[in-house]
């Protein structure tokens, strides 16, 4: 194991670095990450953006240990958590780190309640089972923690039931159940989804406070930008099983990169706005069952420009032409600003899906 590797301050808290899943059903095999690339540093907000199905939670869940298997399968890739790689731990391992150094908020705070326990058993529970403390001493750190994330009248709470919670407490006591072992990551899936807009404004709010006070990462997973422009320093955006782009959040309006990119940024957000999803672009998702080999965005880009995108999948790269050596782009427009030049002519023929293309790493099946 890698553990006891020195650490560097800059070395990225975790980095997901080409992860690929597939789903086998009964339909057949669902591509459905492609070689996932993301880096979140220390004390990072990193936000994660881009249509239904295109793999966020996959990816949390990957992260986190918790896909279940079958039918999900990783077929490559890495996940170095604090230079551990997560997907050579045990079970037992990763219940070590898992609810403690990482934990996870959900769309549906419900789903992470369990409409039997109070809510003192539940905000104490990681505690327990993870440090060595008196129930004592958890019940006193659980009323600090709800208190913390802005419920009153702590005391009683701790000893009601989450029937008798409202969604936006209910999502707040989710909050501390997953702080109360102070994580250094964080990962939020859409965590305010489920809310109203007033209640989902209030939520931003408190984990924009909380990201500070608790000097942790976050992974921060929705389908909003503007909800996600609210916290993230960096993004990511995914397409289709891919990152397309990754940049810092300035920069994904300032000057974005990949065609669906561009296609984003135009709407501008504004978390009043409760249509502000992302913006219509012509045509569908291609389906993950048999994908297609090239680009999988190529069926709906504005600049397609040829056999190229239909053919060989862009790895993510930094052009030469962008300074900023921390925005990163799939796309075979920027070609001719790699070092090695295009894979081969644009135009010309394209080996077969079996040579695996021009990308190391990725598997041609
Ligand atoms: N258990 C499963 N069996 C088969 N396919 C699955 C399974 N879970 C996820 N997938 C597929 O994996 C792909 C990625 O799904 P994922 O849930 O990560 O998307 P998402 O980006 O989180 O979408 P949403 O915004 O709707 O939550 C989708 O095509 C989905 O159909
Ligand atoms: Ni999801």
């Amino acid at each position: 194991m890698e553990s006891t590797r020195p650490r560097t301050a800059d070395e990225p808290l975790l980095s997901i670095d080409d992860l690929q899943v597939h789903f086998h059903t009964e339909e057949g095999t669902v591509e459905a990450l492609d070689g996932v690339s993301l880096s979140i540093g220390r004390d990072e907000v990193l936000g994660v953006i881009g249509e239904s199905g295109c793999g966020k939670s996959v990816t949390a869940l990957s992260t986190m240990g918790l896909l279940q298997s079958p039918p999900a399968e990783i077929v490559g890739g890495s996940i170095t958590y604090d230079g551990t790689e997560l997907l050579d731990l045990t079970d037992e391992e990763l219940n070590e780190i898992r609810g403690d150094e990482i934990t996870m908020i959900y769309q549906d705070p419900m789903s992470s309640l369990n409409p039997v326990l109070t809510i003192g058993q539940q905000v104490k529970e990681p505690l327990l089972a993870h440090r060595d403390v008196t129930d004592e001493a958890a019940h006193e750190r659980a009323v600090e923690m709800l208190e913390s994330v802005g419920l009153a009248d702590a005391e009683r709470l701790m000893t009601e039931y989450p029937d008798a919670l409202s969604g936006g407490m209910r999502q707040r006591v989710v909050i501390a159940m997953a702080l109360i072992t102070e994580p250094k990551l964080l990962i939020a899936d859409e965590p305010t989804t489920a809310l109203d807009v007033t209640i989902q404004a209030q939520i931003m709010d408190l984990l924009t406070d909380l990201r500070e006070e608790f000097e942790m990462s976050v992974l921060f997973i929705s389908h909003d930008l503007a909800v996600i422009s609210e916290i993230a320093d960096r993004i990511g955006v995914m397409y289709a099983g891919n990152v397309v782009e990754q940049c810092e959040m300035r920069t994904l309006f300032e000057s974005p990169l990949h065609p669906y990119t561009r296609k984003l940024a135009e709407s501008i957000p504004s978390i009043e706005d409760e249509d502000d999803r992302l913006p219509t672009i012509e045509g569908t998702v291609p389906e993950l069952i048999d994908p297609p080999s090239g680009c999988r965005f190529a069926g709906r880009c504005p600049q397609y420009i040829g056999e190229v995108c239909d053919t060989v999948e862009p790895p993510l790269e930094t052009p030469s032409a962008i300074d900023d050596g921390d925005q990163k782009v799939a796309c075979h427009l920027y070609d001719d600003q790699r070092e090695a030049g295009p894979p081969w002519p644009v135009g010309d023929e394209a080996p077969s899906d079996t040579d695996g293309g021009a990308r190391t790493g990725v598997d041609g099946s």
